[in-house]
């Protein structure tokens, strides 16, 4: 692809590019540029070729996942054998084997269920007759093993909303939207909020999962849940699934063009998916539901996630460049390999506009969707992907947040992480750019870089210290404290509700003063601990 050094041209200011004024001008005068400097943009990605399913490629695999079956390196071979799955064609033996062989290393783990529903999913793919006899004596032997499974399901269920907002479907009824010069729209508090309690309990409007294999190999694509024994999407080789629910909802709303799109590795574009998800819902739902009428405040419709934040104005010819290059590959993809015109009705210049909108749209609200590392003191997060949330992306930055947030699979849970008064604005540390780890200097470069405003919080207005030059606070109390997070959370003995009352309680004690060492680590232990019921991270 093109990089937007290569178009650089002094002649062109991001001012001047404004002031174009429509998006469409803006992106064709950028598509003429690259088209002068880089005819062949277009026609180098294609002449990588179309990366369908392979049987060869999956066979390969199996025999990697055999090897290292035979080498009891579980998780390698459990990664080779789904992958497998996604590249083998549909219907065929090979698709049956890597089920097969799938089955086999869930069996040894312990995860019978999974390897009953592998068992049955080979032998709908043409598992070799001569085979079966010995794949049914597995299948018999799961059954009888069934009951003993530890692990039935990945993490607590999501808890409930008591008091719903009667404007706001996601949220409790303590917090409200507000809208000002500075900060823009922002949640506050409409009530005092104590430490810990669900300010509110979100599902994402799109999702997109990371690119490594331990994120797409064992996550479902659509939901974000982990997943060990996936299934494929017949048509790519790319989406992967927990159920066919999932595998239909994903074709139902975006994959239905996507799928196009990832045999070019155009790997999962979450503003793309985005794009794709508004579209088919503008089309489908009728004009009475569509209609944004400001009374409730929704997190499945498209309209709360079009008008989310763009800062477009404020963005560099670079930043300008890129969303209007990616927007006219996108599109020159979707019409030249897939049937997305016959199923949208939209123009051409229409969608380039949404595609551009929705790359700053995307850039600036979307949320890193986690997982947990079981630990004590310190705990290890893991990314699994990012999601874009319609209500949780209004809530602006502080660089010592009162708002923590848990996942669970993509549900996104936020608490409050301190006592929050009447009024106050409720705000999360993006990026983990907090006041203690980060030196102002470096929060202020990196909060206008990603975007695009100066923080004047109070830790910025106060100069707050980081953490080595602040005031130790209650050193014993708190090492005691930590003694009994360790303990708790020991394997032999795992009671977070019982330590999560005791850190609670500490937490609410809290002044609002500049915090001391132990203040921060109280509130990062905190913040932990509310995270342990949603994501976590299990050895296969
Ligand atoms: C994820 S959005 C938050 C919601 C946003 N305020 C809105 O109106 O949609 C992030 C943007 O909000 C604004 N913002 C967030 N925190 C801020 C703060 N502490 N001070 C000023 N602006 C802030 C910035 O424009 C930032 O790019």
């Amino acid at each position: 692809m093109l990089s937007p050094g290569e178009i650089e041209d002094p002649q062109i200011t991001s001012e001047q590019l404004l002031s174009l004024k429509a998006d469409i001008r803006i992106i064709n005068m950028l598509e003429e540029l690259a088209h002068k400097h880089c005819p062949s943009q277009f026609q180098d990605i294609e002449s990588g070729g179309k990366i369908s399913k392979s049987n060869d490629k999956a066979s390969a695999l199996i025999d990697e996942g055999r090897k290292m079956f035979r080498q009891k390196n579980y998780m390698k071979a459990l990664l080779a054998f789904t992958q497998s799955i996604a590249n083998a064609l549909d219907k065929t033996e090979i698709l049956g084997l890597a089920y097969g062989g799938r089955a086999e290393v869930l069996f040894q783990r312990g995860f019978f269920k999974e390897c009953l529903q592998d068992i049955e999913r080979a032998l709908e793919n043409n598992y070799p007759k001569d085979l079966v006899g010995k794949l049914l004596e597995k299948k018999t032997q799961a059954e009888l093993n069934k009951a003993t499974q530890k692990i039935k399901k990945f993490h607590e269920d999501v808890p409930a909303l008591i008091h719903p907002n009667p404007k706001i479907s996601c949220a409790a009824d303590n917090v409200e939207i507000l809208k000002d010069d500075y900060g823009g729209r922002h949640v506050v508090a409409t009530k005092n909020i104590e430490a810990g309690e669900i300010i509110s309990i979100e599902k994402p409007y799109a999702v997109a999962i990371g690119t490594k294999p331990s994120q797409r190999f064992l996550h479902c694509h659509e939901c974000l849940e982990t997943c060990f024994n996936l299934i494929p999407c017949p048509g790519c080789r790319t989406a992967l699934y927990c159920s066919e629910k999932c595998r239909d909802t994903a074709r139902e709303f975006y994959h239905y063009s996507e799928c196009d799109l990832c045999q070019f590795d155009f790997n999962e574009l979450l503003n793309v998916k985005t794009v794709l998800k508004g579209l088919k819902e503008l089309s489908t739902v009728s004009a009475d539901v569509q209609q944004f009428d400001g009374t409730m405040y929704k997190s499945d419709r498209y309209e709360e996630i079009q008008v989310l934040q763009t800062n477009k104005e404020k963005r560099s010819v670079r930043d300008l460049f890129e969303a209007a290059n990616e927007a006219c590959i996108v599109l020159h993809f979707l019409t030249k390999y897939s049937d997305f015109f016959t199923k949208v009705q939209i123009s051409s210049d229409r969608l380039k506009e949404l595609l551009f909108h929705h790359y700053f749209n995307t850039t600036l609200n979307k949320i890193s969707v986690e997982k947990i590392k079981k630990a004590s003191v310190d705990t290890e997060f893991h990314e699994v992907g990012e999601a874009i949330y319609a209500f949780s992306s209004l809530l602006n930055h502080h660089c010592y947040g009162n708002v923590a947030a848990s996942f669970y699979g993509s549900t996104l849970v936020l608490r409050a992480a301190k006592n929050i008064k009447t009024g106050e604005s409720c705000c999360l540390t993006y990026r983990n750019y907090n006041f203690a780890e980060f030196p102002k200097l470096v929060r202020s470069h990196q909060l206008f870089k990603y975007y695009q405003f100066t923080c004047t919080c109070q830790a910025c207005e106060n100069n707050w210290p980081i953490f080595d030059c602040l005031d130790s606070g209650d050193v014993e109390a708190y090492q005691q404290l930590a003694e009994e997070v360790k303990k708790a959370l020991s394997e032999a003995n795992v009671d977070i509700n019982g330590i999560l009352k005791v850190v609670t309680k500490k937490v609410k004690e809290f002044s609002a003063a500049e915090p001391t060492k132990v203040d921060v680590n109280v509130k990062r232990i905190f913040c932990d601990l509310l995270k342990f019921s949603g994501n976590k991270i299990f050895e296969f």
